[in-house]
């Protein structure tokens, strides 16, 4: 009997994640929070609101001047792990590092940033938005790119085409990711995991609506588990 494509996928999305920290990471964490706050407080309650949804995990962007500050203090969020997003240049990468953050991504493909982030032993998830970006990242022995924007950039169809030429690739797509197409990313086996901002939006935030964040992050969990993840 052929194993159905959701088996099949699931062997190779485990394969991967037993090969690399960062695909092991998705695997554990297949929505991505992107977390903009300003203030270290904001960040902590965010961060408490997704742990209760089932999220365990939030990309703490250096959008803000509170980027650093807000990961240094969610380190304190039991059962989180913090990473760092927007990071577009080696001294972010240093901030992030210092501030304790566990990966390290990007909105676009930066040489220099991956190689800070690898050298300091941190998780790097790079953004490539076409075939000419990805061939760089593999260069560097990246195995999972985020996607972004991905709804500009053409969604699930142009995943699998880039997919059919970068066999084993994982892909990250963030941009323009909600609860409604969701399930659509995430039936897909070479993308190992979502991001977004859309359980943590900016008026959410700024209203202290964490029962909210808390409500969309449990949704978001349901959507990834009924595709089983
Ligand atoms: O800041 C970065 O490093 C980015 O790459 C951008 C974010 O990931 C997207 O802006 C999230 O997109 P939305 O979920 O559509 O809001």
């Amino acid at each position: 009997m052929q194993p159905s494509r959701e088996t099949s996928g699931a062997t190779e999305r485990d394969e991967a994640a037993a090969k690399s920290p960062l695909a092991a990471l998705l695997a554990a964490n297949p929505v991505v929070p992107v977390v903009v706050v300003d203030s270290a407080e904001d960040g902590v309650n965010v961060g408490k609101a997704l742990v209760a949804g089932g999220i365990t995990t939030a990309e703490v962007t250096f959008r803000t001047a509170a980027g650093a500050d807000a990961i240094r203090a969610m380190q304190e969020v039991e059962g989180l792990t913090v990473g760092a997003g927007t990071v577009i240049n080696t001294a972010q990468v240093e901030a992030a590092v210092a501030a304790g953050a566990k990966y390290i991504v990007s909105p676009g493909f930066s040489a220099d940033v991956v190689r800070a982030t690898l050298d300091a032993g941190i998780i790097s998830l790079p953004a490539c938005s076409d075939a000419s970006w990805i061939m760089a990242a593999l260069e560097l022995g990246i195995d999972t790119v985020k996607f972004f924007p991905a709804s500009i950039n053409g969604g699930v169809p142009a995943i699998k085409a880039l997919s059919a030429a970068f066999p084993g690739l994982g892909f990250v797509p963030t941009g323009g990711v909600n609860a409604d197409n969701l399930a659509e990313y995430l039936s897909v086996d070479v993308i190992r995991a979502c991001g977004g901002s859309w359980m943590v939006k900016k008026d959410l935030v700024v209203a202290g609506d964490w029962e909210q964040i808390t409500r969309l992050s449990a949704q978001a969990i349901q959507i990834a588990k009924e595709c089983g993840r």
